[in-house]
């Protein structure tokens, strides 16, 4: 059974107290998650040491990296390698994130070479995608939720699975605006992926999971994970607090 992946980002927010305080009472809140769904918390580096063994005494929750640089080690100051974040106990990694694209200014080339370092490393991949308003505005979706996949899974396409790769279409308009994508926008963006990975992946396509981000909230989070080709999401400012974060992840 494909379960659904109920993802936090918590982006640059939080001391580690804060970030511990929020890991315990999220844990408390979930207890025994339900039998079909994963919990997985990215949170800042700084906090990953002590955030990290908190989710991971809960069974089905995972923590996760937002970012790593592709390379065993070395002198890449600033940066931190997949080795470093599996020694802590994180086993997924995000690539690709919106953010990392539009304000890091990270191209295709770079985040393909993070998502085949990362699965080649040990983690478990999510590769963000999504248009922003002009793309869309321009007819463009199609063209670049494509060209982010080809690019974004150069490297993986006999070493991806289902296990080990998920996508996550976040429309950059979407993002931390309150604009959440209606559910036909929704629908075809992911149908859309899904036939992508099929055809890019053919053995592993249809199971990957592919995870909707952009202002998911407690009050819309149950009717967009019905929807067709949606395992599951990734929240960002709903995630910080573990209060509305559990009520998502049991949505
Ligand atoms: O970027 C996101 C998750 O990665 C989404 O952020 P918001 O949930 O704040 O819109």
């Amino acid at each position: 059974m494909k379960k659904l992946l109920m993802a936090a980002n918590w982006k640059m927010y939080k001391t580690v107290e804060e970030g511990v305080a929020t890991a315990r009472e999220l844990v408390s809140l979930l207890g025994t998650l339900p039998q079909d769904r994963e919990v997985l918390v990215c949170p800042p580096f700084t906090m990953m040491h002590s955030v990290c063994p908190i989710l991971a005494g809960n069974a089905g929750c995972h923590s996760g990296a937002q970012n790593f640089y592709p390379a065993a080690q070395g002198a890449f100051t600033g940066e931190v390698a997949p080795e470093q974040l599996l020694d802590l106990g994180c086993t997924y990694a995000l690539a690709g994130h919106s953010e990392r694209r539009h304000v890091l200014g990270e191209m295709d080339e770079l985040i393909g070479r993070k998502v085949a370092f990362g699965l080649e490393a040990g983690l478990k991949m999510i590769l963000c995608i999504g248009e922003t308003s002009v793309e869309r505005r321009l007819g463009q979706i199609e063209e670049v939720l494509v060209r982010q996949l080809e690019s974004g899974l150069a490297g993986v396409l006999s070493t991806a699975t289902a296990e080990n790769l998920a996508v996550a279409y976040e429309p950059v308009w979407a993002i931390g605006t309150g604009d959440v994508a209606g559910p036909d926008e929704i629908l075809a963006a992911h149908a859309l992926v899904r036939s992508k990975l099929e055809s890019l992946l053919p053995s592993e396509g249809a199971q990957i999971r592919i995870l909707y981000g952009g202002s998911v909230k407690p009050d819309n989070a149950a009717a967009i994970i019905r929807l067709d080709n949606v395992d599951g999401v990734l929240v960002g400012g709903a995630s910080l607090k573990a209060d509305s974060f559990s009520q998502i992840v049991l949505a």
